[in-house]
């Protein structure tokens, strides 16, 4: 049979056809056999696709509670081909978070090579990160924030005015889109030195373009998955997908800003100036002597880059606590008025709300915890192996390059950690009850070095807010108010409240 005979042969086709298939399976099974082979439970995966099949159209807080239920505090899971271990095991997360960090420093992240995101501080790895990190954080110390707190103050007086508003109008607020307003406000003015006029409007250009950079629609699409099923095709593409017009806006904005700046001797107290003066302080050692970590032109990007991180990182994390506040206060009248008491108190000691007021009331700080503890606003926390890892004598395994998982809004209402996981309690966080939990139940800002930088900005922020707003209104549930607030679907980082209306109306004080 001459070789034209042999490739023409029926037989031929069919063996090659098949063989082709087998080593396509084989490919696309490869490493699914990771966690059985380490007598490790999970979810079975499908060929390609691992675990995600449907994803990009479930809702996250009840798909992930589901899971953590069914396969327990350490399973299994595929995104894709890569192994991602999920843990709830509060041992487990602390190893991962702060014990054997050096083994797990980096996020999940698509490494943009292109100039400003190259700095976001949440994408970058090993120790670029730890440099920039270092350099960002003394940007919010307690007196930076102090400083800053005067910017967040004007912020809730224009909120307040907003809220009389629909107080003296409709009697209710939808809550997410008016504190979406309110923690756009605060970007608006600390981390773009922009006062903007047409707040709550659609048609301004940096509520538009924010709007673009926020919420692709993406997210309800199984496109949602590509960077996670191929890093690497994504990543060539990284350029096109994120630097978008509505994202150079902001790079734009801010660069004239940095430059206005660099002519002037005026002080604002605000995000752009404390991380100048923050990264213009970080030295390093060269042959002896101390000298700036960074040139001027390095500083400008690491600051452009923050302040646009500081819209992606703390907008709709802060907009959505402050919903969930609201919501819950007007669910549980009781909760309300023993935190307008503990107000109307430290009012009389420090005469107006402030950043000192603030710091002092436990209750308060008590509150915004359970509402978080609840409502994680951050889904998952994650976690890049960056060194291969092993735990508990080496019964478990983590390869470098493999993801592991913290699922904050599950870990949060687990039974065991958080009896009656469902009821809003702030006292669960009294000290004597805080003193039996263990931190790494709380995920709430994650944990270890690499948990939320902008940790006590948002804090200072959603405080003041809170007090002004209690002091002054009572919130309460009106007819459109759900019993239980639900959450979008998708595959999205933050949680997403949907249908939070409420009612408002003024003090009688007032
Ligand atoms: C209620 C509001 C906020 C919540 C719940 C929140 C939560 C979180 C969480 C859970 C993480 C991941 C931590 C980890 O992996 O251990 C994170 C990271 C981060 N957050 Fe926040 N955040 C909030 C507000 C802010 C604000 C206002 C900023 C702005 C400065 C900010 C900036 C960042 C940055 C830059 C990171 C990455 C840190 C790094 O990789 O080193 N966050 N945040």
């Amino acid at each position: 049979m001459d070789l034209l005979n042999i490739l023409s042969s029926p037989v031929t086709w069919v063996v090659t056809i098949v063989s082709f298939l087998y080593i396509l399976y084989r490919h696309a099974t490869s490493t699914f056999n990771y966690f059985s082979d380490q007598g490790i439970p999970g979810p079975k995966p499908m060929p390609i696709i691992g675990n995600m099949w449907g994803i990009w159209k479930a809702n996250l807080p009840e798909y992930d509670s589901a899971l953590v239920k069914q396969y327990g505090k350490v399973f299994g899971y595929f995104d894709g081909l890569v192994p991602n271990l999920w843990i709830t095991d509060v041992d487990m997360i602390k190893a991962v978070c702060v014990k054997d960090f050096e083994h797990f420093v980096d996020r999940r992240s698509f490494q943009i090579k292109t100039k400003v995101m190259r700095k976001w501080l949440i994408m970058m790895k090993g120790q670029e990160w730890k440099d920039v990190r270092s350099s960002i954080t003394p940007a919010f110390t307690s007196g930076k924030i102090k400083r800053m707190s005067s910017l967040i103050k004007d912020c809730v007086g224009d909120l307040c005015d907003r809220l009389s508003n629909f107080t003296e109008n409709d009697g209710k607020i939808n809550a997410k889109l008016t504190f979406s307003a309110f923690t756009m406000d605060v970007i608006a003015r600390c981390a773009f030195g922009l006062k903007i006029e047409t707040l709550g409007s659609e048609d301004d250009t940096f509520i538009k373009n924010a709007q673009h950079v926020l919420n692709p629609p993406t997210n309800r699409s199984p496109v949602v998955l590509l960077p996670l099923l191929f890093p690497t095709l994504f990543l060539m593409f990284a350029e096109r997908i994120f630097l978008t017009k509505e994202m150079t806006f902001f790079f734009d904005l801010l660069e004239n800003v940095l430059r206005e700046r660099s002519q002037s001797k005026e002080k604002f107290n605000d995000f752009i100036e404390m991380a100048d003066e923050a990264i213009s302080d970080f030295t390093k050692e060269v042959e002896g002597k101390t000298v700036p970590m960074w040139s001027r032109e390095e500083i400008d990007e690491i600051i452009i880059a923050q302040s646009t991180l500081f819209m992606l990182a703390g907008f709709d994390t802060t907009a959505t606590t402050l919903t969930n506040t609201c919501f819950q206060l007007a669910r549980n009248p009781d909760v309300q008025e023993k935190l307008y008491e503990s107000i109307v108190a430290k009012m009389e000691e420090h005469g107006e709300v402030c950043h000192e007021m603030v710091q002092d009331l436990p209750y308060l700080e008590m509150v915004i915890h359970e509402v978080m503890r609840i409502y994680s606003p951050f889904l998952r926390i994650e976690r890049e192996c960056t060194k291969d890892y092993s735990y508990d004598n080496g019964r478990i395994k983590i390869k470098k390059g493999q993801m592991v998982t913290i699922p904050a809004f599950a870990l949060h209402r687990m039974e065991e950690y958080y009896p009656a996981p469902d009821k809003f309690d702030p006292e669960r966080w009294s000290p004597e009850n805080k003193a039996n939990q263990s931190p790494y139940t709380f995920m709430g800002f994650g944990a270890g070095p690499r948990n939320c930088v902008g940790m006590r900005f948002a804090l200072e922020e959603m405080k003041i807010a809170i007090c002004t707003m209690v002091q002054k209104f009572r919130f309460f549930p009106v007819e459109e108010t759900p019993e239980k607030l639900s959450f979008d679907d998708g595959l999205t980082q933050i949680l997403q409240p949907v249908h939070a209306v409420v009612g408002i109306e003024f003090r009688q004080s007032n």
